[in-house]
């Protein structure tokens, strides 16, 4: 039996590789430090993993950015803007960042590419871009430099690569008149090449990720698969492929992967339980070796339950015989936290707690204490006793029930989850109360995090700063920002955000029923990371959370300001939630405490409130015969959390990072009175969606990039809102960025919103009269 890790998080135990990056992009440290601290990252990752007797240890599983980028940028598909920007960088790096973050530099002007969602995490990948007469070259060798660099540290690693299936299918035809799968053909070769350096090289074991296999294929697809399968074990047939779909089962796929020739299979069996008997069947196997039994949560930090687990284990060795079977995490563990040990302060993350959990170094032992258990009489070693012993403390725990919280659930009836008149006649009370002008601008609610208002909050947290000292900053910057909002000119100001470390963890952090990391941190794209709140018992809501904060920006003007919150579906999705009841009862839960928030919200006056579900789309089951029943309790959810406001009361939401196309129904059956939604990268694509479907209610369709440091024009802006004008009437458009401000600084921020409010004024202006 092998022990094999399908990637590791490459953001360094404390977050070396985000201070790297952002420095290097500040001009603080040279391209060659960088290069260093991503060399000393890989470097610990590997020994670490070895040091835990991990037997297939994976290379080019770090990246700088993105892996998908990363691909694009080994295959070459640089699309044709950033040629400027590839002849005036003399070095690669710069190139792959120009895609990732646009480039605003001695006269060159590039936006970025798209980013979205990795499946249904809340992860980030840059969507590759293809043109129909796409070619394809070997442009960067990253993977056989790190699969070099390691065996130099004396460490045999299994290349990780994006599967080319994946890879096409994650990306998106910038013409029209061809399917991005017909350039496989074009593709291939490169992959060929790339394979033929890794054997030359000395590699054994590749892994080739093709995480789309837990989507529904159509019969191009499948047959995709196997072209590219057969041709590469043909090709190579002294290399040993491991083939890795993650994040669901196979459902309609299986028949096609059982009957590639490829060495090794892998499993999710965290989400996809059922593929394992399937795939034990007699004689189904065919030509495919050995079995990867993915028993460990990549996605998630509960301690891993042996018992179950050994189960899995012993089923497919009486079957396979040890010597076929593998044991991995489901998933690449770039999803979850670096290491527990790091948690040292009880008052953050309590010793009961504690004990449930495991980090990706945990996870790692978990693994091996896995190995040894399964080839023994277990169920008497010391090892599987303590973790039985963990398992059953969790399950007694007094933590976790709270009668209350269930009986208030039992309660609810259809009328708590529906406004009480139609949008219709909402919108000519919210028109008479709040007396907005046509195109009003607003924000997404958070202002520019800066290193100040981030090492005040550390400082306060450590105790060096009084809680007095801590409020006090915070009001300075929130009366400057109500002032500067009035001065642009921006209609429906917020006041800010500048209490917030994240829009989620910060809620958790005052929900009962939530518990919190000091070092807990996942990458979410690029160099930003978060750390998700740990939901481990019934939800509810102790005292006010946002009421101090939003009344105090609304007592500096008479404009309505509006009161911001996460919505229950995000906060869910963007946690690392409880595994011993379902998901949907979780989000009610905490649908009831959002609830209570809006309405002590709603009775200080606040008469604009946004409730944010940028997370929606996100938690959309991979396979359409899933969707109804997420869509039902999801959007219930977020009804729940909303419905019970007066007519007169505006609830907006906003959406980013996705592809909402699919769900536009259930958008619309959200009914917020206003969604204000991403949609600058795409270029007001999604907004044709909107007007084919007659959306209802009201939308702020983002009109600037928020994620590039680069300010738009006055002209791009305006060209943006024409279009959404010619799909949508003037009397449903707010005129908004496409998500909150963060991450950027005040100077460019400040520029880009004065622009976006003289975009919209010119709109006024010249509503009703054709634009060219
Ligand atoms: C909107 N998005 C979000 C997602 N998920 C979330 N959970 N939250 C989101 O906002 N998913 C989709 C998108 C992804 N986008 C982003 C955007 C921005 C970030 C981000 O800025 N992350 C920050 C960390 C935010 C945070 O929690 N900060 C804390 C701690 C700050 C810190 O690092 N402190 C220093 C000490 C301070 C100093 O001296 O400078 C330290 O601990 O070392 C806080 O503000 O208190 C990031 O920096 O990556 C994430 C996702
Ligand atoms: N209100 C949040 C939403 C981000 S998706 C913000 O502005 O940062
Ligand atoms: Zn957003």
């Amino acid at each position: 039996m092998k022990t094999s890790n399908l990637g590791y998080p490459r953001i360094g135990a404390h977050r070396e590789l985000k201070r790297a990056c952002e420095k290097y992009w500040s001009n603080k440290i040279s391209l060659e430090d960088l290069i260093e601290a991503g060399k000393s990252i890989r470097a610990e990752n590997w020994k670490l993993q070895q040091e835990k007797e991990i037997d297939l240890i994976p290379s080019n599983d770090f990246s700088f950015y993105d892996q998908v980028l990363d691909t694009t940028l080994m295959v070459g598909a640089i699309p044709e803007r950033y040629k400027k920007a590839r002849k005036s960088n003399k070095n690669l790096l710069d190139l792959y960042f120009a895609m990732a973050r646009g480039l605003q530099k001695d006269g060159v002007d590039v936006i970025a590419m798209e980013m979205t969602k990795w499946f249904d995490t809340n992860y980030h990948y840059i969507v590759p871009e293809f043109t129909k007469d796409q070619e394809f070259e070997l442009v960067s060798q990253k993977i056989v430099e790190e699969f070099q660099e390691a065996k130099d540290l004396g460490i045999q690693t299994k290349p990780v690569l994006l599967g080319p299936v994946t890879y096409l299918l994650l990306g998106k035809e910038k013409e029209e008149g061809f399917h991005r799968l017909d350039l496989l053909p074009k593709l291939l070769p490169v992959y060929h090449s790339i394979l033929k350096m890794l054997a030359d090289a000395g590699a054994t074991w590749i892994q080739f990720d093709e995480p789309i296999l837990s989507t529904d294929f159509s019969e191009k697809e499948k047959e995709a698969i196997g072209k590219v399968y057969n041709g590469i074990t043909e090709a190579f047939p002294n290399l040993k492929i491991l083939l890795a779909s993650y994040f669901g089962d196979y459902g309609d796929n299986l028949d096609t992967v059982l009957n590639l020739p490829v060495c090794a299979l892998h499993l999710d069996l965290k989400s996809g339980a059922d593929d394992l008997d399937k795939v034990l069947e007699a004689g189904r196997l065919n030509q495919i070796t050995s079995l990867s039994l993915g028993v460990i949560d990549g996605r998630n930090i509960w301690k891993n339950d042996f018992e179950s687990s050994l189960r899995f284990i012993q089923k497919a060795k009486e079957k396979l015989g040890e010597e076929r079977i593998i044991i991995s995490p489901s998933c690449s563990l770039l999803h979850v936290p670096n290491d527990l040990d790091l948690e040292q302060n009880e008052k953050v993350l309590s010793t009961e707690v504690k004990d449930w959990v495991a980090f990706a170094k945990q996870k790692l032992e978990e693994l091996q204490s896995l190995k040894i258990l399964a080839n023994t009489d277990y169920k008497s070693q010391q090892l599987f006793l303590d973790n039985a012993a963990s398992m059953e403390k969790r399950r007694s725990s007094k933590l976790i029930h709270k009668t209350k919280v269930k009986q208030r659930l039992e309660h609810l009836e259809a009328k708590d989850y529906r406004r009480e008149s139609s949008f219709d006649k909402r919108k000519i009370l919210q028109d008479e109360h709040l007396k907005l002008p046509l195109f009003p601008t607003t924000t997404i609610g958070s202002f520019p995090q800066t290193k100040e208002v981030r090492q005040k909050r550390s400082q306060f947290k450590k105790g060096e700063l009084t809680e007095q000292g801590y409020v006090n900053f915070l009001m300075e910057q929130t009366f400057e920002t109500i002032r500067l909002q009035e001065n642009i000119g921006l209609d429906v100001p917020v006041h800010g955000e500048f209490e917030r470390n994240d829009m989620v963890e910060y809620f958790g952090e005052q929900l009962e029923g939530f518990t919190f990391t000091q070092n807990g941190w996942v990458q979410s794209y690029g160099s930003r990371c978060v750390k998700p709140p740990i939901i481990y018992g019934d939800v509810s809501r102790p005292v006010p959370m946002t009421v101090f904060w939003t009344s105090f920006a609304q007592s500096l003007t008479n404009r309505p300001v509006k009161g911001m919150l996460t919505g229950p579906v995000t906060i869910l999705q963007w946690s690392f939630v409880r595994d011993d009841q379902a998901r949907s009862v979780t989000c009610e839960q905490i649908a009831l405490a959002i609830l209570d928030e809006v309405l002590d919200l709603e009775k200080e006056g606040i008469s604009i409130i946004q409730v944010d579900e940028p997370a929606i789309r996100e938690g959309l089951p991979l396979r359409k015969k899933d969707w109804e029943k997420y869509l039902d309790w999801a959007i219930g959810a977020f009804k729940l959390s909303t419905s019970g406001v007066k007519d007169s009361t505006q609830i907006h939401t906003h959406m980013c990072y996705s592809e909402f196309n699919d769900i536009i129904q259930s958008i619309a059956d959200m009914d917020a009175d206003v969604i204000t939604i991403e949609c600058s990268r795409s270029q007001m694509e999604l907004l044709d969606a909107f007007s084919e479907f007659d959306y209802p209610n009201d939308i702020g369709p983002g009109v600037y990039d928020i994620h590039s440091p680069r300010v738009p024009s006055e002209e791009e802006i305006i060209k943006l809102l024409q279009k959404a004008e010619n799909v949508l009437p003037a009397s449903k458009l707010w005129v908004n960025p496409d998500c909150g401000l963060k991450t950027r600084g005040w100077e460019e921020t400040i520029s880009a919103l004065k622009i976006m409010v003289s975009a919209a004024q010119q709109m006024r202006e010249t509503v009703g009269q054709p634009s060219n």
